[in-house]
């Protein structure tokens, strides 16, 4: 891959690792398991900006329950391939004394971003904590949580498109890629 590779270079050395059909099917299928645990609960559901914001839209109107929503942004890949600190826009709220508090996120990869934000809702009170992602990452180290409600595992690749981006573009992509290897 050339060291500032244009976007169309891009999806031209990328491989599309599912339909978007399928991910439909995934997500519905989620929106059903969520359902079944968190229907009574109002819910509190935040999104990860900025990578969860697909996922968010296309699984929320299929919550057929009451909640709340609103959003955190942290972020710790910025434009790059590899994780850092975590970097808060956007803290979790502070009102969350004894809600229960479904986080949407698109990945799962080393599992940072989720264990921090973890970390904030339940020092703002919430009750209970749990977390939904599209994609968990299989990695060869362990991670300091699991989700409750995932999708898809994938191979450790860096993955965009569906919300995802690869140097900070194709988040718009309709489904998931991977660069070939
Ligand atoms: O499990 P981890 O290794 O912590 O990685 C997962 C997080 O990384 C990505 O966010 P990113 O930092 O790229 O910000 P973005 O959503 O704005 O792209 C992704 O959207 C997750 O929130
Ligand atoms: O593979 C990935 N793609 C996009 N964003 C990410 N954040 C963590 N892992 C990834």
């Amino acid at each position: 891959m050339a060291e500032n590779p244009t976007p169309q270079h891009i999806l031209e050395q990328s491989e599309q690792l599912c339909t978007a059909q399928e991910l439909a099917g995934i997500i519905g299928k989620m929106a059903q398991d969520i359902a079944k645990t968190l229907s009574d609960q109002c819910p509190v559901v935040l999104c990860v900006m900025n990578g969860a914001v697909i996922f968010t839209g296309h699984l929320l109107p299929q919550l057929n329950f009451p909640l709340h929503f609103s959003y955190v942004h942290g972020t710790r890949y910025h434009e790059t391939t590899q994780g850092g600190e975590l970097d808060w826009k956007v803290a979790p709220p502070d009102d969350l004394k004894d809600r229960v508090v479904l986080v949407l996120d698109d990945v799962l990869d080393e599992g940072w971003t989720l264990a921090a934000i973890r970390e904030r809702v339940m020092k703002n009170g919430a009750r209970a904590f749990y977390s939904a992602v599209l994609v968990d990452k299989v990695i060869a180290r362990d991670k300091p949580l699991q989700a409750d409600f995932a999708g898809i595992t994938l191979p450790d690749r860096y993955i965009f498109g569906f919300g995802m981006d690869i140097h900070g573009m194709w988040r718009n992509l309709p489904t998931i890629y991977a660069l070939k290897q």
